[in-house]
């Protein structure tokens, strides 16, 4: 997805699983300090929805790992979820992948092909 098959994937540049999954922690961390975005997660199972998160964003940046959770159009159906409110999770997740060590240019290339998703997602006005 995020470049040729030759190269090493950004999942493995990055460090793998171990740095997804903190990736993960510190972006879930972000997001539910958020006081905009916090009301989507209430009632969710965050232990699941981080597990899910995992797979998703591991296969997004190129592991030969399945993933196993609904399609973002079923998991986000009916939140309402807003265009503002996608651009802060992007933004959030910025940081989270900033703070792992990720350098710039790798994280503007994973917010640019988060953007497609967008139309899935944003149901709300
Ligand atoms: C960059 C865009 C996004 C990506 C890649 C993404 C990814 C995911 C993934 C992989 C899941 C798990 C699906 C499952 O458990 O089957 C999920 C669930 C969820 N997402 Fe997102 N998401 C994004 C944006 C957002 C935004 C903007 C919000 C709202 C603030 C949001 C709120 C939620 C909630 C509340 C769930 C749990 C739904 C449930 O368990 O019923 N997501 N998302």
């Amino acid at each position: 997805m995020f470049g040729p098959m030759d190269k090493p994937s950004i999942f493995e540049r990055i460090g793998g699983e171990p740095a997804v999954a903190a990736v993960v922690d510190v972006f879930y961390q972000r997001v539910l300090a958020d006081e905009q975005l916090a009301r989507h997660f209430v009632g969710t199972d965050i232990a699941a929805l981080k597990g899910h998160q995992r797979s998703f964003i591991a296969h997004a940046l190129g592991a030969e790992l399945p993933y196993a959770g609904r399609s973002m159009e079923h998991a986000h159906a009916e939140l309402g979820i807003t265009e503002d409110d996608f651009d802060l999770v992007v933004g959030h997740l910025a940081a989270a992948l900033a703070d792992s060590g990720v350098d710039q240019a790798t994280i503007a290339d994973i917010a640019s092909a988060l953007v497609p998703l967008k139309e899935a997602i944003v149901t709300g006005a």
